[in-house]
């Protein structure tokens, strides 16, 4: 995929169990971790105080999602941002076919910049996940993952038009929207999601295990 990644100034250096979660893609997280730190930070897609922690709280609490995405799935990461979950997960699981979709054009240039940087053939698309535009290109798919973009019933207002029937929304939670969870149920059945469900991802990446919400999509 890239080369070995020489070592940056400024970059945190590479928690143990990273070798495992991205086994052959470790130079190339490490790149991406680099990137961040640097053109990330000064282009102001990431805070200066996430440097230290960006393996941990970013990186690896974004490539626990892998756990809760099928094999070969076909993923959008939906308001990407800097590129989280979707970067990391593809990184570790580079089975799947990822489809970054980011609004802005600051943060769509950056997301190409990691593209072509990192060799690897993911699709950037600017616009809202709700355009229809969005969803003509990408959709429908197998997963679609989110970090931080909405609270979960905007979220699948959002997201229905790319997920065909059955397909499955992926979305990393804070303990906040846990506790919201059981009484957002019904307006997440309403809007014709099943299966709705904590499920604990990342056992084994320390501070990086997180919590994600998933739920499938129901046919109609
Ligand atoms: C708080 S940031 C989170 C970025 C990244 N997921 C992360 O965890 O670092 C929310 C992102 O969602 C994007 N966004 C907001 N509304 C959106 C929409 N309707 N469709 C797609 N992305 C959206 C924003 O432009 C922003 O990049």
């Amino acid at each position: 995929m890239t080369e070995p990644a020489a070592p940056q100034a400024g970059a945190p250096p590479v928690p143990d169990v990273a070798r495992s979660v991205f086994g052959d893609a470790l130079p190339a997280a490490e790149r991406y971790v680099a990137r961040l730190a640097g053109d990330g930070v000064t282009r102001g897609l990431i805070g200066p105080r996430e440097v230290p922690r960006l393996w941990e709280r970013h990186v690896l609490n974004s490539a626990a999602v892998a756990e809760a995405v099928p094999e070969g799935a076909r993923v959008v990461d939906v308001g990407s941002g800097a590129g989280l979950p979707g970067v990391p997960l593809a990184l570790a699981r580079p089975d799947v076919e990822l489809t970054l979709v980011e609004p802005m054009a600051r943060r769509v240039e950056f997301l190409e910049e990691v593209v072509a940087e990192l060799g690897v053939p993911w699709r950037v698309v600017r616009g809202r996940a709700e355009e229809r535009a969005v969803v003509r290109t990408v959709g429908p798919v197998d997963v679609v993952t989110a970090r931080a973009v909405a609270a979960l019933p905007r979220l699948v207002g959002w997201c229905r038009g790319l997920l065909r029937p059955g397909a499955q929304l992926v979305a990393l939670v804070g303990a906040r929207a846990l506790e919201e969870l059981p009484a957002l149920l019904p307006e997440l059945e309403r809007a014709g999601m099943r299966n709705v469900h904590p499920r604990a991802v990342g056992a084994g990446l320390g501070e990086a295990a997180t919590t994600v919400v998933v739920m499938t999509r129901g046919s109609r």
